[in-house]
């Protein structure tokens, strides 16, 4: 018979993962060695390994797969298994492989306990988190694979202590801080793209045979080595970090080095391509600085002609704008602004007209401030000029065919255009554009404590600019690599059009080096879902009518998504934790518009969750599946319970299911209120929240009533 501690875990295992039809298993099985289990290998009566990869396995992992005294090898590779990583993976483990699920939430620390491990694969889940400082006793994993979550923070130490390891990839994930704990690592294959490592790369890794890197913000600080002022100097030296897109060229004759103190001629050759790479990029800089210009030349004749206009017809001027004097002042500055900067367009050299603008001292300042988040509207040409001469020529001098002096120079971080396509690095309607390092700045790099959560789209960051307090989000690489460059503008521009006082608002965007972010003004008082099931003190504050008002102000911003936008807006995720709260409790609706980077994974997570309409099985969503959500979010509000919870008995688990039999029966609907409020609340107002939830969560879409027949009903309600 199968060692009773294996029969325990496999059965746990079996239990989790809701019971697959899998050849040979069995519930409550006693033998699944002897009765030979599909994908169970054994060796005697102990189970070695478990192999259901592709096996179209949903469900969890259970703690109890920690209960297997022998098994050398887990692969349950490209399933649907969601949920958490046990935190008691079995020590005897040789092999994990978890990668292409579902799982959530964050690696594990017990990984450090398992001291025997050669293959670790979690990659393409959605993980998030930082990694854990857990591989000191790892001594003999030879290969790593996090790639494709949303990993976050730097690398921990004991990465650096990985003594095998050949195989390393952390591609698509957020991941920051430098990469001096790999360096010596016996690395063959790295693979870093698309995260958030800075620089510079230490030089031992670009002799890493296979090396990918691309899409990362490495600084591009160029330190002249110290053998600068010794008495035999290197002509200079540039950091390793030298990026493609930094516009550097070598003066002829001289010999780049990298900073490594070895000269290796692998590394020379690596430099001399990075240099040509450089003078390819300078060749395209110059050409975009030609095309800016050349806009800005054809936008100020426009502006000009414009003003002209507005000058001889001054009944023209759009009546939103109010008075013609407030419309005079707001023209003013920028001709004036011009006429003291001397600015005039020239066909010519962009850069040199940028470096001898002479500015008085608040214009200075006011560059100064807007270096990387300049404010653009249609009207303010100054403003333009700004943004192009900060995000294409930004203080100090460009390095543009310059020799270094002997002195210590830092190139602040370029962030060109180049990689970003032609429609990035341009504000979008009212989003300004960011840069990545401004964001980085912001948030300390993305750092742990700025993290204020995560979902399935991405990661939310707290970010502290000069002007307010923001909101990043940061979206994971893996739901927006199905846009395009121009259709994730494009969705910027729609979102950013949104106005509602009960809807977020979008203040701006970045799109850079791979990476995707949306920055939205910050809330302060959490979410909705934070205010119902974690936070006691706000929860205090939701008295019968605070709750029947946010409801009423949650509805109107669906209603304005769909009944006054155009196209109408489908917001196809609209549960507590997208209910923003601010300081008065007033609601602020997060994450419209964002519907197209949903993909048919989140939407059936979206069901998982308990708020996702029937409708969504099929494929099929409208704005009446908004509805069922907001029926949902309506039954969290009158109940306080979680919209699916697995702490309570199975029948209660999926509050619609529990709930729907009970919102007729005025007992049973008196019993069903949340007992926080201790009864202040009146029944009248009670039974008419109930009927309106009831009309919401019908399972047929077309029998759900619209939203603005919702605002109605509850407005009669307050
Ligand atoms: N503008 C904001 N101001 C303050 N906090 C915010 C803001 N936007 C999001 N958050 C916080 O970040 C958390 C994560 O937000 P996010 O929208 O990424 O995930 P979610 O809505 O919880 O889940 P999902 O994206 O899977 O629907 C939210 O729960 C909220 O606490």
């Amino acid at each position: 018979f199968t060692d009773p501690r294996d029969v325990f875990a496999i059965n746990s295992l079996y239990t989790s993962l809701g019971y697959p039809l899998l050849p040979g298993w069995v519930p409550y099985g006693l033998d699944p060695c002897g009765d030979l289990w599909h994908g169970v290998l054994c060796v005697n009566s102990n189970v070695t390994g478990i192999v259901l990869n592709d096996s179209n396995l949903g469900g969890e992992l259970s703690e109890g797969i920690g209960s297997f005294a022998s098994i050398i090898q887990i692969d349950l590779s490209n399933n649907h298994i969601g949920g958490g990583i046990p935190s008691n993976l079995p020590v005897t483990l040789k092999t994990l492989s978890l990668s292409g699920n579902q799982l959530t939430g964050s690696i594990p620390d017990n990984i450090s306990s398992l001291g025997q491990l050669t293959d670790l694969s979690l990659n393409n889940n959605h993980l998030n988190g930082v990694i854990p400082d857990a591989f000191l006793q790892l001594k003999t994993l030879i290969n790593m694979d996090l790639s494709g979550n949303s990993l976050s923070g730097q690398l921990p130490p004991s990465v650096g202590t990985l003594s095998s390891l050949t195989t390393l990839h952390l591609q698509n994930n957020q991941l920051s801080g430098i990469l001096d704990v790999l360096q010596d690592l016996a690395l063959m294959d790295l693979n870093i793209e698309n995260n958030l490592f800075s620089g510079p790369i230490p030089p031992k890794l670009l002799s890493i045979p296979t090396f990918r890197r691309a899409g990362n913000p490495f600084n591009t600080t160029i330190i002249p080595s110290p053998p600068m002022i010794s008495p035999s100097p290197a002509p200079f030296e540039l950091s390793p970090d030298f990026a493609p897109s930094l516009p550097y060229v070598v003066p002829p004759g001289q010999e780049l080095q990298p900073s490594g103190r070895q000269k290796s001629s692998n590394s020379t050759k690596h430099v001399k391509l990075i240099a040509i790479a450089g003078l390819v990029s300078l060749v395209i800089l110059g050409l975009g600085v030609c095309l800016l210009m050349s806009r800005f030349c054809k936008r100020r004749r426009e502006i000009q002609k414009e003003t002209k206009r507005h000058e001889t017809y001054d009944h023209s001027l759009p009546k939103a704008k109010g008075n013609p004097k407030h419309d005079q002042s707001l023209q003013k500055p920028y001709y004036d602004a011009e006429k003291e900067a001397g600015l005039r367009p020239v066909a010519g050299n962009g850069k040199a007209q940028g470096r001898n603008m002479s500015m008085n001292t608040s214009e200075a300042v006011q560059q100064k401030d807007v270096k990387s988040t300049i404010s653009y509207t249609d009207d303010a040409l100054g403003s333009e000029m700004e943004s192009m001469i900060s995000d294409v020529l930004p203080p100090p001098p460009p390095p543009f065919l310059q020799t270094l002096s002997a002195e210590r120079m830092v190139v602040n971080p370029i962030v060109l255009p180049i990689t970003s396509g032609k429609h990035a690095m341009k504000n979008v309607n009212s989003a300004e554009f960011f840069t990545i390092a401004s964001l980085q700045q912001y948030t300390n790099s993305f750092s742990q404590d700025n993290l204020i959560g995560g979902g399935m789209l991405g990661t939310v960051y707290r970010a502290e600019s000069p002007k307010k307090l923001l909101a990043v989000k940061k979206l994971d690489t893996a739901m927006t690599k199905r846009q395009s460059d121009q259709e994730f503008v494009e969705m910027v521009s729609n979102i950013s059009k949104l106005q509602h006082e009960n809807i977020v608002k979008l203040v701006g965007y970045c799109s850079e080096h791979g990476q995707r972010l949306l920055v939205y003004e910050y809330c302060r008082n959490g979410t909705l879902h934070e205010a119902l099931h974690l936070d006691d003190q706000i929860h205090r504050k939701l008295s019968w009518s605070t709750r029947v008002r946010v409801a009423l102000q949650a509805a109107r911003a669906l209603e304005y998504l769909h009944e006054v936008c155009q196209p109408r807006i489908v917001h196809l995720n609209f549960k507590s934790t997208n209910v923003l709260l601010d300081d008065e409790l007033a609601v602020h609706m997060s994450d419209c518009g964002l519907a197209p980077l949903m993909s048919s994974d989140s939407i059936r997570q979206l069901q998982g969750s308990g708020y996702g309409a029937p409708e969504l099985e099929l494929g099929n969503y409208t704005c009446q599946s908004d509805v069922y959500s907001f029926g949902v979010v309506m039954l969290e509000l009158l109940t306080g319970r979680q919209s699916y919870d697995r702490s309570r008995p199975r029948g209660e688990q999926l509050l619609v299911r529990w709930a729907i039999p009970r919102l007729h029966d005025i007992d049973a609907l008196s019993r069903m209120v949340d007992p926080s409020l201790n009864g202040c609340y009146p029944s009248k107002s009670l039974s008419r929240f109930a009927d309106i939830i009831s009309l919401c969560i019908q399972s047929e879409p077309e029998f759900r009533p619209p939203m603005s027949e919702i605002v109605q009903n509850l407005l009669q309600m307050i």
